[in-house]
This record gives C-alpha cells, sequence and structure tokens, in this order.
C-alpha cells in the first residue's frame, strides 16, 4: 500500500496530502497540529496513577451507559478473534462518571481535539469527489454536532508477566466502529496498520505526533472512498514489556439519528457492532 503520509497542519497543502494518505491507507498523520502535548502529557501520567490504584474500583462500566472503567476481565474481544484484548480502559463522556480529580484535563482535552476533529472532517468533506459526496445524508462535520455520543478513551495496557495466553495482543486487528478516530501518539511504540498485502506497518508515531483513521461508519457512508483500515497493538519484548503502554483516542460518533446509508443509521449500526464486541447486551 501507499504510505501513510506524515502531514503538516500549517503548509497549504495540508488538507490535499492528508486526505489523499486517508484514501490510500485509511491512516493520516499530523505534525504541528493545535493539540497540546503538554497537555496530553500530563493526562497520560495523571491516568496511569490512576489505573494504578484502587478509585478505579468504584467505577466499574455500565453496560446500559458505556461510560466508566473497563477492566482487563471484561475488555473488548475484537471482532472476529477469541482472546481478549490485554488492555483496560475508561471511558469518558461530557455527561458520564469520571474522577473529580481527573476531569478538568479531560474536559479541556476532549473540547480541543473535539473542535480540531470537525475541521479535519471538513476536509475529508471538501476533498470527497462529487459522486461519493453527493450520496452524504448531511454534511459530515454537521453529523457530529451535539452529538453525545463521541468518546475519549484512555487505554492503559499493562506491563507483560509471561502468564498471557499464546496468541493475545494488546489489541488484536480491528477497524474502529466510528467516523474518524483521533489519536495522540502513545508513551511506546506498538501500533501498526495493514496493507492491502496482508502485511503490518508500524504507524508514524513519534512523541507529539497526532494519529488520525477512519472508522467503519465514514468507509460505510463513503463507500468505501474513505477505507477503515485495520490495525493492531503488538506486545513489547524485553525491555519494553515490563513498562505500561497509555494512548487516548477520540472516537467520533455521529448523532443516533444520523443516516450513514440506505442501510444504516448510525445508532444501528453502533448496536449492531457493540454487541459484537461483547460489551452490550
Ligand atoms: O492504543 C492505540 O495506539 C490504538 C488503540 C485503538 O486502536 C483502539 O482503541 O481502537
Ligand atoms: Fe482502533
Amino acid at each position: 500500500m501507499e504510505q501513510v503520509q506524515v502531514v503538516d497542519y500549517r503548509a497549504d497543502d495540508a488538507a490535499d496530502r492528508f486526505t489523499r494518505s486517508l484514501h490510500e491507507t485509511g491512516f493520516g498523520v499530523l505534525v504541528n497540529h493545535p493539540i497540546q502535548q503538554g497537555l496530553v502529557e500530563k493526562i497520560y501520567a495523571d491516568w496511569l496513577a490512576f489505573f494504578d490504584g484502587d478509585e478505579k474500583q468504584r467505577y466499574a462500566f455500565s453496560k446500559e451507559t458505556q461510560d466508566g472503567w473497563f477492566s482487563t476481565a471484561v475488555s473488548e474481544t475484537a471482532k472476529g478473534h477469541t482472546q481478549k484484548d490485554l488492555k483496560e480502559y475508561f471511558h469518558i463522556y461530557p455527561w458520564g462518571r469520571i474522577p473529580p480529580a481527573l476531569k478538568a484535563d479531560a474536559m479541556a482535552y476532549y473540547e480541543q481535539a473535539n473542535a480540531l476533529a470537525g475541521e479535519l472532517l471538513s476536509w475529508v468533506e471538501r476533498h470527497t469527489p462529487a459522486e461519493i459526496s453527493r450520496h452524504y445524508s448531511e454534511p459530515l462535520s454537521h453529523m457530529i454536532e451535539d452529538s453525545r455520543l463521541t468518546l475519549l478513551r484512555v487505554l492503559r495496557y499493562p506491563p507483560l508477566n509471561g502468564t498471557e495466553p499464546p496468541d493475545s495482543l494488546r489489541a488484536a486487528a480491528h477497524g474502529d466502529i466510528n467516523l474518524l478516530t483521533i489519536l495522540p501518539a502513545a508513551n511506546e511504540p506498538g501500533l501498526q496498520v495493514q496493507a492491502r498485502d496482508g502485511s503490518w506497518l508500524d504507524v508514524p508515531g513519534d512523541f507529539g505526533m497526532l494519529i488520525v483513521n477512519i472508522g467503519d461508519m465514514l468507509q460505510e457512508a463513503s463507500r468505501g472512498h474513505y477505507p477503515s483500515t485495520q490495525h493492531r497493538v503488538v506486545n513489547p519484548s524485553g525491555e519494553a514489556a515490563t513498562k505500561s503502554r497509555v494512548s487516548l483516542p477520540l472516537f467520533l460518533h455521529p448523532r443516533p439519528d444520523v443516516v450513514l446509508s440506505e442501510r444504516y443509521t448510525s445508532h444501528e449500526y453502533l448496536t449492531e457492532r457493540l454487541r459484537e464486541l461483547g460489551v452490550k447486551t
């Protein structure tokens, strides 16, 4: 496949190069973007401490609302896989439960990332061929306006101790469900994307970069023009296996009533996929 491009957000041709990378690989990476790296690093440090402590026990996730802490025992099994991922995570919604001491920074980040996402969606829209975009039921950036479902996930992949089931990965190969995902580079490597020939390539992820990928809902709405590419997080070995990995994806979700295609509204699509993941009844 073509390479995932690293694009300077401030360049004149940024929108063009970035959306071409999304079209060709499902991924694009930004540097010199407006998200504050200091805020990201503070969130990483504070949440690593949270996951190391006991307070998380009071935030067990709700199947109904999907907010709160998902322990390693309940974490997702990627579609088509049998082993659970080696991860725990916390789902943050502006209306949801969140430890009070962590709330202000998380909300500040949510606002910044959501604002940037709106702009990136308008880049995506502007660079969609007319024969595709005429099928969008509304402008893409409208689809996320006032959405209560856009989700900030703080992920913690614990150190490995050698007792992990064989074949289990930090995150098994999967496509994201939502429209677009915005992901600051994690504190440790491991994220890979699948090429058309089936091989796995490292996603550029120097500290400070911002990784963006297409989700299944945008693939559905764009009739495949923007592909939702399989990606995964591989297990570290040696010294790196003793370290936790933390990452912070924002999953942009449309309002539930948004029509994605003739087959699906966004609500129908999400419900079907959460059932498959085993986190909803
Ligand atoms: O942790 C990462 O780098 C990626 C996480 C991811 O792909 C996901 O949670 O959907
Ligand atoms: Fe993902």
